[in-house]
């Protein structure tokens, strides 16, 4: 039984509310953007060398396994894979059939995706089994040699070769990309480079922003050396935010914002 299930067990039945201003179910014909991070007070989301820190507490990272739950899909960077080797699942739900995981994107350009990783193991353990646990899907440039790309899709992971832009993947791509992989939402989580990347984005060719909502945690703790919100010497020219509504949830000030 989880920490969270000893302290009140009632945390774990239902969504938070303000999860209620993010619409990624929405009816609208293009894909739902929502970037999100936890940070500290003095902006940093991880430590020295790119080392994980838990900031976020136990109802503000529920809160984020909600959030996933309701995007189609969870994006991260290369960098946050090879560091964290996260699992991007909603463990901390409740048991309900309803509740699915996300399914993974991971931006690698160069394709340096380890065999080894966690989220490879816990899908090729699942055999397809359960809804929560998502085979990875990686995104990386389309001139990677065929040979490598076979590589990962017999280790598990479905390779999807994309072009390139000045060796990354265009954010403005993305909408496209998702919508031919149809999924009509995706909820990215990091790292710097790519929030950095997504926050600079131009919007899209209809006027409207890239990032639909920006949902920050913020965790009342100081990491000092660490991987800032936003990587050295890219902090000119960030978009407006307008504050929709702020919430305490546990130890934590959670922000939903958009972009003006
Ligand atoms: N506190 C939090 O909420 C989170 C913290 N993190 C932390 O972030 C750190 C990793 O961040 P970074 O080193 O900045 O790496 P990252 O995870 O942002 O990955 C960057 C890499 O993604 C690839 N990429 C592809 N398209 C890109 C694009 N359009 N823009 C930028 N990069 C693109 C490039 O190869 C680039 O080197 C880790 O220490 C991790 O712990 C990661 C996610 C959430
Ligand atoms: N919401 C949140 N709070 C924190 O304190 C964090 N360190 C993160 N990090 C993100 O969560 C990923 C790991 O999640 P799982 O262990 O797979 O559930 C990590 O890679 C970051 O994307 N997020």
């Amino acid at each position: 039984m989880s920490v969270l299930t000893l302290h009140n067990p009632h945390r774990m039945v239902s969504p938070p509310a303000i999860l209620d201003l993010i619409s990624p179910r929405g009816e609208s014909s293009r894909p739902y953007v929502t970037l999100t991070w936890a940070q500290s007070l003095d902006a940093k989301i991880a430590g020295e060398g790119g080392k994980r820190v838990i900031l976020s507490g136990p109802e503000s990272m529920l809160m984020t396994h909600w959030m996933r739950s309701r995007h189609d899909s969870i994006l991260v960077g290369i960098n946050t894979l090879l560091l964290d080797d996260p699992r991007l699942q909603i463990n901390l739900l409740p048991d309900d059939p309803s509740l699915s995981s996300p399914q993974p994107l991971i931006l690698d350009p160069q394709l340096r995706f380890p065999t080894t990783a966690r989220i490879l193991a816990a899908w090729r353990d699942s055999q397809g089994r359960s809804r929560r646990v998502r085979q990875p899907w990686i995104l990386c440039g389309d001139h990677v040699a065929s040979a490598r790309q076979k590589e990962m899709a017999d280790a598990g992971a479905r390779v999807v070769p994309v072009p390139l832009s000045h060796g990354r993947i265009n954010p403005n791509d993305l909408p496209d990309i998702l919508t031919r992989l149809n999924l009509s939402s995706v909820m990215i989580e990091g790292g710097s480079a790519i929030l950095s990347s997504f926050l600079h984005a131009p919007s899209r060719s209809d006027g409207t922003p890239l990032v639909d909502n920006v949902v920050i945690t913020v965790a009342p703790m100081f990491i000092g050396k660490g991987v800032g919100v936003i990587p050295e010497g890219q902090g000119d020219s960030m978009p407006e935010l307008q504050t929709v509504h702020t919430e305490t949830l546990g130890k934590d000030a959670v922000m939903v914002c958009r972009i003006v």
